[in-house]
């Protein structure tokens, strides 16, 4: 039998989910679905209807994921699709070191290289790109996106809907308010409020929203 996965968004992050769970070896076939169709192409697979066409044939799908980049879409697309009775799941690319003693959220994704330390907790529909360290007993809460190359040192705690920017780092045991923008190669020394923007070593607050 054949285990058949939907992705909803047929984009760059899109790519990287369906090969991922490819990778991954639980999946034999993934289709996208996407609300650009039928002026979008999947690239190596193939895209089949909006996502409303999805909500209307969940069953026939052994699995859904949302792999759409903008944090609060993914989120409610994900929440939608399990309020609609979706086999929503988590892919984790075989690369990725994660401990036993982590929890991953439905919905989540794992990407190339990252490593998920022991009594992290990881929400629903986050992304954890490549490269990513979250180190132990971090927190992050759901929708939340950690680019590649960012570290989460211990005990950092991440509110829903943040955006961690490439190669960012926080100091342990910060937290991240919600909604929360930090910039690529930012150094979180202190905890953030949510709903700011915060760049540079040390991150400093360059919008409040
Ligand atoms: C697989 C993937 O690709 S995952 C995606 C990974 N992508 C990233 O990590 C990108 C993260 N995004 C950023 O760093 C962006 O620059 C943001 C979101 C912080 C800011 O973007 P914008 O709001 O468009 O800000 P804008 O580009 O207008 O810059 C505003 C000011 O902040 C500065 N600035 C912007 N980003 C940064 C940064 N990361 N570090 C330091 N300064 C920065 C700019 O130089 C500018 O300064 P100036 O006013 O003195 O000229």
């Amino acid at each position: 039998m054949s285990n058949k996965l939907a992705v909803i968004g047929a984009g760059g992050h899109g790519k990287v989910v369906a090969e991922v769970a490819i990778l991954g070896g639980f999946w034999d076939e993934v289709v996208f679905f996407d609300d650009a169709y039928p002026k979008v192409s999947g690239g190596r697979w193939p895209v089949v209807g909006s996502s409303e066409r999805l909500f209307e044939q969940l069953e026939a799908f052994d699995g859904v994921i949302v792999a759409i980049g903008n944090n609060q879409l993914r989120l409610n697309k994900t929440m939608q699709l399990l309020s609609a009775g979706g086999k929503v799941v988590s892919v984790v690319h075989p690369s990725a070191v994660v401990s036993p003693y982590a929890q991953i959220d439905l919905g989540t994704v794992v990407f190339p290289g990252a490593i998920i330390n022991a009594d992290a907790v990881i929400g629903l529909a986050c992304i954890i790109n490549t490269a990513a360290v979250i180190e132990h007993d971090c927190l992050l809460h759901e929708g939340v996106h950690i680019s590649p190359h960012a570290t989460l040192s211990g005990q950092t705690v991440v509110g829903a809907r943040s955006w961690l920017g490439a190669a960012s780092v926080t100091k342990e045991l910060v937290t991240v308010g919600s909604d929360v923008i930090v910039g690529a190669g930012a150094v979180v020394v202190k905890s953030l409020p949510s709903g700011v923007t915060a760049v540079g070593n040390p991150a400093r607050v360059l919008v409040n929203r």
